[in-house]
């Protein structure tokens, strides 16, 4: 494990605390707008998120007081906007490294964001860039994690897994928040290096049913395939009998 007290770029100086508001993500990117500027890493926490968005447009539903949701900005204007999945890997990874490290059990990438232990998720990224025509201004990352929640709505509670199910002890939330950004910042790192063939074959390693035959939706039909990986661009590549080919996230779903 790393040391759980923060450092660098996330110094815990900037952790913004919101007992309750719709969306930490929502919330970071208004006061991005009133151009009230804001230092790279500030990260704006929520007690009771109660509106919490998810990609796809789907909801992020998270019990009071029990969960780790954040949103944290980053102004990566040193990264080509093409390099853009590079950002969505160096993410993933520091939850997945972060988790596996801490639960002692293998965290997986569902892609392109989803973390999951087992068959279960136990958190979601959603990151909304705000881009100037090619340049950036600035990257909101917002992070889910389930921590000690122990019971989900019905509609997830077969999908779903927290810290707790896995530790079977409370944790803290300001302590794995400091714990995390550590990992951010090591990844970030390694983002600003440039080296991004590192990141993607890292993030490959990590792929949930790399290997495996699967069954995913593609325009409306069920279909079985091989993920074989991630292009560079961060698309999906599924082997269909021997005819790769390669989906963005609008073009394929997982069939659980
Ligand atoms: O799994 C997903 O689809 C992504 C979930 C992202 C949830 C986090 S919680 C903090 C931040 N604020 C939001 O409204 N969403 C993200």
């Amino acid at each position: 494990m790393q040391s759980n007290t923060f450092s660098g770029l996330f110094d815990g100086q900037n952790v913004i605390t919101l007992q309750r508001t719709p969306s930490t993500n929502e919330f970071l990117r208004k006061v991005l707008t009133k151009s009230t500027p804001l230092a790279e890493g500030t990260v704006i926490m929520a007690v009771d998120q109660y509106a919490g968005r998810g990609q796809k447009g789907a909801v992020w539903q998270s019990e009071p007081g029990k969960n780790l949701t954040f949103s944290l900005l980053l102004l990566p204007s040193f990264l080509d906007p093409k390099d853009q999945f590079s950002l969505t890997a160096a993410m993933s990874l520091a939850v997945a490294k972060w988790l596996s490290a801490m639960l002692k059990v293998p965290a997986k990438i569902k892609w392109p964001n989803d973390i999951y232990i087992g068959n279960k998720k136990i958190g979601g990224i959603l990151i909304e860039n705000i881009l100037k025509g090619k340049t950036w201004k600035s990257a909101i990352v917002g992070i889910g994690i389930n921590v000690n929640q122990t019971t989900f709505p019905d509609t997830i509670r077969d999908h779903a897994t927290s810290i707790k199910q896995i530790l079977h002890r409370d944790s803290k939330i300001p302590e794995l928040l400091a714990e995390l950004c550590s990992y951010i910042e090591r990844e970030y790192i390694v983002l600003k290096s440039g080296d991004f063939k590192a990141l993607l074959a890292d993030y490959k390693q990590r792929l949930y049913r790399l290997g495996e035959l699967h069954v995913f939706l593609v325009d409306d039909v069920e279909v079985t395939g091989m993920l074989t990986g991630v292009t560079e661009t961060g698309r999906l590549q599924i082997d269909f009998n021997g005819h790769m080919v390669d989906f963005d996230i609008k073009e394929i779903a997982f069939v659980i």
